[in-house]
């Protein structure tokens, strides 16, 4: 049986290199993909991955059918065998609808990538589509890790390594910048605690942490 799978997890935790490997599978087995993204940070109509990866997509647009899209390209000798959408957090609510449609009534398999929740720790609409409608939801082994060296299960917003909760919910960016507007995969304690690595680094130097000499 066709179906939706959500492969969720944080940032920076593997869900485009799965997706570039499931897409190498099945290419060099001769079947052929239709492959979305959106905003990736590679640009448009792109699929990255941070090791290096990166293949060509159908970069998606606001009010875009999914479905229509698809019925469009096979009713014109078009092939796909299966489909894949990265960044799907990005995507609507109505073009979850419509990759469940493709499932369901084309029979293609959809597999969709994306981070479940936003800087503040809310769905993100399309992502909370996803958990609604997916036959599956599979989480990524490869864990990311908080500095603490707990699992990350959150993702931060930093400007200059500090955490952030205000902006909009949509920014598209990387972890690892120290300087500009960043991210940072954290567990949910220290999230809570909006305490990234380098406020970590500073608190523990701070001069109320720093052992009192001995008179
Ligand atoms: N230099 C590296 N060597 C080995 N693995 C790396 C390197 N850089 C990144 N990675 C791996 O790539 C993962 C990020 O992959 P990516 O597909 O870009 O993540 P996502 O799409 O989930 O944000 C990291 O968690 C890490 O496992
Ligand atoms: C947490 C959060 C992330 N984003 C953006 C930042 C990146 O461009 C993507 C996630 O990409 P990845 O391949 O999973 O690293 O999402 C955002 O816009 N808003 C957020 O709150």
């Amino acid at each position: 049986m066709p179906e939706l799978v959500f492969f969720s997890g944080t940032m920076d935790c593997g869900k485009s290199t799965l997706a570039l490997q499931i897409e190498h599978n099945r290419s060099a087995r001769g079947l052929v993909g239709m492959i979305f993204t959106r905003d990736d940070r590679a640009g448009e109509g792109k699929l990255s991955s941070r090791l290096g990866l990166v293949t060509d997509a159908v970069e998606v647009e606001d009010g875009q059918d999914l479905y229509a899209y698809l019925v469009d390209h096979l009713s014109q000798g078009g092939r796909a065998d299966y489909v894949i959408a990265d960044e799907a957090q990005f995507l609507a609510p109505e073009q979850i609808d419509q990759l469940a449609r493709v499932v369901d009534d084309l029979s293609l398999d959809v597999y969709a990538f994306g981070i479940t929740t936003d800087f503040r720790s809310k769905l993100f609409p399309g992502s909370q589509r996803l958990v609604e409608l997916a036959d599956r939801v599979e989480v990524l082994q490869v864990e990311a890790l908080c500095w603490c060296g707990a699992r990350a299960t959150h993702n931060a917003r930093t400007i200059g390594g500090a955490m952030v909760v205000e902006g909009a919910q949509v920014v598209v960016g990387d972890v690892n910048q120290s300087e500009a507007i960043g991210y940072e995969v954290l567990c949910r304690r220290h999230h809570r605690r909006r305490m990234t690595a380098a406020t970590a680094r500073a608190a523990a130097l701070s001069p109320d942490v720093l052992p009192v000499p001995s008179a």
